[in-house]
């Protein structure tokens, strides 16, 4: 089987490599002609562990290869559209990339062969039968006849995809089209059964228990697919900004969160996962996700008011940070704030939709001088936060010197092994609000630092 995934971004280029790992002669299109080059060169287009050597082999194996036109869709038996769906100014999902990609799939179809169209992107109830119909009319091909689309949702977490994308816990395919569900079914064969996977052991950068992961192909009908999608990123987000008030409960009552959180975590039906305190979640997937699904869920009259509060409570947490810096350090006019970790959560370069960008605007509106830094984040938070007079800095000690505080947002190992001593000797004063309770065991307060965390005392 011959695939083709359109979008090389962070879905796009972990999936188009995923199935040309899994044995499938893969071809990513995208319309952004430094991310074809730099994969036609070996070359990650993005920060992911493992992502680089994978692409590197496939490539070098005549494998994986990119373009930045559609004229391969005509070869192939499946194609994927993992494009982006960000968000409009409304909270609505803008689909005008899945749209486009549509239409230049439907130009590009071979009449005579069955080509199965598979939605990787988050997208609404309903767009599987948008790409048919845009395909329909483009093409003058029958839907479920000359092609069928497929809802096959994404579950990676940015930082640990490659894992997530070869030892995932489910796969869901939605199609109302019996023929394309046993392409699919094909397709996921060498990763239901791990055949190929001696190539991958290599690749792989976290150790874990990858044979115990039982992978379960659940098949549904089209719109329950995208659905899952959907409720699900929603669901982890109420489960974090649970624990996130939780915290704030605990900062007023005396309780350690962490030790509340992995308290709860030890029954089963609760579970220990996505209860880690922060000063609220962020990135390019749940804020998108929730607002889509929220605006959704009011236009049919079935608010789901459990993810409108989750939203909202998540603003709170943010502000509720910065309250913590000003009742430490009272006025912040003129006062120098160090902040660390830019992007929503480490091991990635995705700056996208960070609570960094939010939290550091309101720290300036305070009248603070900003100094940051992050290991991997900076230049895409430099691109798309254009507008904010910060000080980037390339070693985060650069950051720390002078400061009155250090705010410690994402929780990047490197910030753990610092040398905390000469972080002590350059700060003016040395207050330390840690929004992911990760420095707790470094016992920086022996240090003589006034620490804080979340939800600790
Ligand atoms: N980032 C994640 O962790 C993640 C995880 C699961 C699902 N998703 C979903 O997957 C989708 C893609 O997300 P992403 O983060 O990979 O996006 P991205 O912005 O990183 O990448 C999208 C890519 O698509 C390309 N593109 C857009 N329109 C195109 C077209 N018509 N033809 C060819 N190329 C085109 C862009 O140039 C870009 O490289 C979104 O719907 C997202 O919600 C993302
Ligand atoms: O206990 C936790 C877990 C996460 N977070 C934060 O929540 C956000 C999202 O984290 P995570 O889910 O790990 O990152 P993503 O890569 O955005 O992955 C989510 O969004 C993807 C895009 O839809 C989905 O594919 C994944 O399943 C889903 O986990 C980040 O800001 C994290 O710091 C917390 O604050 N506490």
């Amino acid at each position: 089987m011959k695939v083709v995934c359109v979008g090389s971004g962070y879905v796009g280029s972990v999936t188009g490599t995923a199935f040309a790992i899994l044995g499938f002669p893969t071809i990513i299109i995208d319309m952004d002609g430094r991310k074809v080059k730099e994969i036609n060169e070996g070359i990650s287009p993005i920060y992911e562990p493992g992502l680089a050597s994978c692409i590197e082999q496939m490539v070098n194996a005549s494998r994986l290869s990119a373009t930045q036109t559609y004229d391969c869709v005509y070869q192939a038996d499946v194609v994927f559209i993992a494009v982006g769906t960000p968000s409009k100014p409304d909270g609505a999902v803008e689909l005008k990339y899945v749209r486009s990609a549509a239409k230049s799939i439907g130009e590009h179809l071979n009449p005579s062969h069955f080509t199965v169209i598979v939605n990787k992107s988050t997208v609404p109830v309903g767009t599987s039968d948008l790409v048919a119909s845009i395909i329909e009319e483009v093409s003058g091909l029958e839907n479920n006849r000359h092609f069928a689309v497929v809802s096959n949702p994404e579950f990676l977490r940015e930082g640990y995809a490659i894992e997530d994308v070869f030892f995932p816990e489910r796969i869901i395919i939605g199609s109302g089209s019996p023929k394309a569900k046993k392409v699919m079914q094909s397709l996921y064969k060498p990763l239901l059964e791990r055949t190929n996977y001696a190539e991958l052991a290599e690749h792989l950068t976290f150790a874990s228990n990858h044979a115990a992961t039982k992978t379960v192909l659940f098949e549904t009908d089209a719109k329950s697919a995208e659905l899952i999608k959907y409720v699900s990123n929603a669901f982890l987000s109420v489960k974090i900004s649970y624990i996130n008030e939780v915290a704030r409960l605990c900062d007023s009552l005396g309780a350690n969160v962490n030790d509340v959180s992995f308290g709860m975590g030890l029954d089963t039906r609760i579970g220990n996962k996505f209860l880690q305190v922060s000063s609220g979640w962020s990135g390019s997937c749940f804020p998108k996700d929730t607002a889509e699904i929220l605006s959704e869920s009011q236009k049919y009259g079935s608010e789901l008011t459990l993810v409108k509060a989750a939203i909202d409570s998540n603003i709170s947490m943010h502000d509720y940070c910065i309250q913590k810096i000003q009742r430490s350090l009272t006025s912040l006019n003129s006062k120098n704030i160090a902040v660390l970790g830019l992007t929503f959560k480490p091991n990635t370069d995705d700056a996208r939709h960070t609570q960094a960008s939010y939290i550091i605007g309101k720290l300036l509106q305070l009248g603070a001088n900003v100094s940051v830094h992050d290991p991997k984040g900076m230049s895409m938070f430099q691109q798309m936060n254009k507008g904010l007079q910060i000080r980037y800095c390339e070693r985060p000690i650069d950051a720390v010197a002078g400061a009155d505080a250090l705010v410690l947002l994402t929780h990047w190992d490197e910030y753990r092994l610092m040398n905390w001593e000469t972080v002590y000797k350059l700060m003016k004063n040395r207050y330390v609000l840690d929004t992911r309770n990760f420095l707790k065991k470094l016992n920086l307060s022996e240090l003589g630092f006034a620490y804080e965390g979340l939800g600790l005392h």
